[in-house]
């Protein structure tokens, strides 16, 4: 007796015809199942890269992110660094031309772990690395459409505990980055046809960037001074500046070991020419400043809350305007 319930229940556990039955009297709806779950993976992962490319915007744009990649960096120091971004998707507006060179912009870079963003300034040049150790920079001939692919290239800062630059030096080239702009920063008035451009650093850029762009008719004159710690930092911009300063409506004065503007003050007085008209407001000049907030006190009195600020330093000595200066 007890070895027959005990085999009838060895034999119940290991035919399992509850399973054997389920499986056959289902086997239709299974298959169907399986095949309309296959379907619907398929579908599931079109319509995420159908939400990936409408949310995102194709073309730069101010309000939404534009993906892109870095497609290409070069490390001048521990500190500095070159950039190229390409678009994932090409982009049918040349940003160069839009913006022409009457215009100072930037773009937001996006940190996405912490959700903060980031603005650079992105410079017409085309990166060529022929090694680890061998690049080569060359200007975009932008008025006969030479675009590179859409790709930006970026001269950057990263400091020790600095979170965005210091995350893209980081990244491997290959991974993705979103851009949100452009962003004008300061755009020229017809008027204006003599320009003093103090720059110290990274600031450099927001010069090169209108200096570089070839798409004026009738050019300014530029008196540009910049100042760097180290001009070895600046990397193959370096040899761009001086090339740009064999040009007739270029002219510049570099200083080099130093931020402090302190030691140099009567030559940069010398640069910067005195308005001889009765503190009136000069249309045709203008002096734009842009580099750490020491050095715009020095030059033009600090900036307040992100605004202009009262104007003071060197060219409030030398009698120019609030309206003929710009902090940037
Ligand atoms: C219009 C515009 C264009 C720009 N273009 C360029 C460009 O082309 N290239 C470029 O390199 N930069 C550019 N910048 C600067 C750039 O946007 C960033 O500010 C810079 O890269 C630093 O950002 P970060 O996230 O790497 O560092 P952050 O995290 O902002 O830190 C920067 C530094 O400040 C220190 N710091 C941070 N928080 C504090 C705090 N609370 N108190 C004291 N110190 C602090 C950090 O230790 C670090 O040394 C531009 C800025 C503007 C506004």
């Amino acid at each position: 007796m007890l070895l027959r319930s005990f085999t009838r229940l060895y034999t119940r556990s290991t035919k399992s015809p509850v399973s054997k039955s389920f499986f056959q009297r289902y086997r239709k709806q299974i298959k169907l199942g399986i095949a309309g779950t296959a379907v619907a993976t398929v579908l599931g992962f079109g319509y995420c890269e159908y939400v990936i490319h409408t949310t995102w915007t194709v073309e730069l744009d101010e309000d939404q992110f534009t993906r892109y990649k870095i497609s290409q960096r070069v490390d001048i120091d521990p500190h500095h660094y070159f950039l190229e971004a390409k678009p994932l998707s090409e982009q049918k507006i040349n940003i160069w031309k839009k913006l022409t060179s009457n215009k100072i912009w930037s773009l937001e870079v996006k940190q996405p772990e912490i959700m903060i963003v980031r603005n650079y300034t992105p410079l017409p040049l085309k990166l060529t690395v022929n090694n680890k150790d061998d690049y080569q920079l060359e200007p975009l001939d932008i008025k006969n459409n030479d675009t590179n692919g859409g790709k930006l290239l970026f001269y950057i800062k990263n400091y020790d505990n600095g979170e965005v630059g210091r995350w893209m030096r980081n990244l491997d080239v290959g991974s993705r980055i979103d851009l949100r702009g452009p962003f004008v920063e300061y755009e020229f008035k017809d008027d204006t046809k003599n320009v003093n451009m103090y720059t110290a650093g990274t600031g450099v850029v927001s010069a090169l960037q209108i200096l570089l762009n070839n798409t004026l008719e009738n050019p300014r004159t530029f008196t540009w001074v910049h100042t760097s710690h180290d001009m070895n930092e600046l990397g193959k911009l370096y040899p761009m500046m001086i090339n740009l300063n064999k040009t007739n409506d270029i002219s510049l004065r570099l200083f080099s070991d130093t931020y402090s503007i302190r030691d140099n003050i009567e030559e940069l007085m010398k640069l910067t020419p005195a308005n001889t008209q009765n503190l009136s407001f000069n249309k045709e000049f203008m002096a734009l400043v842009c580099g750490p907030d020491g050095f715009i006190k020095s030059l033009a009195g600090a900036k307040v809350d992100l605004r202009q600020g009262p104007l003071d330093g060197i060219l409030k000595h030398q009698g120019w305007t609030k309206d003929n200066v710009f902090k940037l």
